[in-house]
Order: structure tokens, then C-alpha cells, then sequence
């Protein structure tokens, strides 16, 4: 199958339990919580998103053929050495990432993570899943490697998923022309229930992608 991605770059992660560790990002294009227009925001079921995932036109993005391909054009990116990590995200990765592709990347040596909103069943052999749900939209993906809750959201409150079967807990403060007030509520939250650690968009304070 083909591959829509927005874009492909490397950096460090810098959001979540995996924080500062080098990556190449490779971000698929679409969601099914949102349209990406903005004069869809304001009736979407996602609607604080921070990023454009509409088309092709991102630096490295493109249409890729096949999973070798794609493969190859995150394969690139990789400075050498280290353990190679790509991180799908988007949009929603699992809109479209495909044994086929999971399979061509782990031949370049890549350990494989997903950022995701939980509603799409994961496939096979993913390295590390990240669910951060959004409002009320149904989980399919109840364990993982990592929950992160963008904080408040009033229909996706952490007593939700205290439950869920997940390695780490970490509350990412909703950015926007709140973040100083959701990063204060996130903190007290964190101290009044330890299960939760606090995480902070390392690469906004950094000015990297
Ligand atoms: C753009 S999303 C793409 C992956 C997937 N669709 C998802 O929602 O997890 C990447 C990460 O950014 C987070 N995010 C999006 N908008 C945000 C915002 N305004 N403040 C904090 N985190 C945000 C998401 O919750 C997710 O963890
Ligand atoms: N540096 C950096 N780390 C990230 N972690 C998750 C991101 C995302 O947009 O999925 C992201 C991103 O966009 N940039
Ligand atoms: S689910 Fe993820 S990509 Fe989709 S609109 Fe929400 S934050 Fe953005
Ligand atoms: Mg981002």
C-alpha cells in the first residue's frame, strides 16, 4: 500500500517518558478526530490539536509508493550510531502504518514508536505505543507503554484510565492560550496524585521540531 506523510524529520522527543532521546519523526498525513481545517475545529472531537497534518507538502513528506520507500526516506535521516528510533505520528499513524511498513523498518534497525489517539486497534510488533485519548472518543488501545493525558479536558479526566495497563502515567498540559493556567492545574494534580508524573513539551521550550 501507499503512504501519505506530512513530513520526516529528526530531533529529539520531546514530549513523554521517552523525553530527549534522538529520533527521526515521521508524521502521516490525516486524522480521523479532526480535518485539520480550521473551520472545522469548533465541532471536531479533537479540537486543541497544535500541528498541521494536512497533505504532502512538509519538509520530507510526500506520497511513498511502498514500504520500502518509506522506509528508506526515515532511514536517511539517521545520523549513525545509537539504537535508531523513528516515532509515527501525525495525524494518526495508525490510520496507516501497516505490518508491511513495521517490517521494512525494523530491517533498517529502527526501533518503532507510535504516538496515538487510542481509537485504532494497534498492529503487531510496534516497540512502544504512546495512547493519548482525546474527549469522549472510544479507546480500542486499553495498554501500552505510555499513557499521556493532555491536561484538563473535561470528558477525558486521568480518573478514566488509572486502571488501564500502562507502563508510565504523565499529564502534558493542553498548550494553547492556557498553558500557564492547565500547567499549574497539571502540577497540582501530579502532587496530589503520585500514579502521575508531569511532562512538558521539552522541544517548544527548546525552539527545536
Ligand atoms: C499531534 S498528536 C498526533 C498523534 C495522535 N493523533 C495523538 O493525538 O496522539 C501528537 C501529540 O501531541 C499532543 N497534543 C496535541 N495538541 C496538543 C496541545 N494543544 N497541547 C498539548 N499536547 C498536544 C497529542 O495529545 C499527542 O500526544
Ligand atoms: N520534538 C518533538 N517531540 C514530539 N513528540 C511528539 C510529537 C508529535 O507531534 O507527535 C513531537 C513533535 O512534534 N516534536
Ligand atoms: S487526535 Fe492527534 S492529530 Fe488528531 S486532531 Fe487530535 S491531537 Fe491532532
Ligand atoms: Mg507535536
Amino acid at each position: 500500500m501507499s503512504y501519505a506523510v506530512k513530513e520526516i524529520f529528526y530531533t529529539l522527543q520531546g514530549e513523554g517518558a521517552q523525553a530527549g532521546r534522538a529520533a527521526v519523526f515521521c508524521r502521516f498525513a490525516g486524522c480521523n478526530l479532526w480535518s485539520g481545517r480550521e473551520q472545522d475545529r469548533a465541532t471536531a472531537v479533537c479540537r486543541f490539536c497544535d500541528t498541521d497534518f494536512v497533505g504532502t507538502d512538509g519538509a520530507g513528506g510526500g506520497k511513498f509508493a511502498d514500504a520500502a520507500a518509506l522506509a528508506d526516506a526515515v532511514a536517511a535521516q539517521w545520523p549513525g550510531g545509537g539504537r535508531p528510533l523513528v516515532v509515527c505520528t501525525g495525524g494518526e499513524p495508525l490510520l496507516q502504518l501497516d505490518a508491511a511498513l513495521i517490517a521494512a523498518l525494523h530491517a533498517r534497525g529502527f526501533e518503532i514508536a507510535v504516538e496515538t489517539n487510542g481509537t485504532q486497534p494497534a498492529p503487531a510488533d510496534l516497540d512502544w505505543i504512546c495512547v493519548s485519548p482525546k474527549a469522549d472518543a472510544p479507546l480500542a488501545l486499553t495498554a501500552g507503554d505510555e499513557l499521556k493525558l493532555v491536561f484538563p479536558q473535561v470528558e477525558a479526566m486521568p480518573e478514566r484510565f488509572e486502571g488501564l495497563a500502562f507502563k508510565h502515567f504523565v499529564l502534558q498540559p493542553m498548550d494553547g492560550p492556557d498553558r500557564e493556567r492547565n500547567t499549574q492545574a497539571a502540577l497540582q494534580y501530579c502532587l496530589e496524585h503520585p500514579q502521575w508524573r508531569l511532562g512538558l513539551q521539552t522541544h517548544k521550550l527548546l525552539n527545536i521540531p
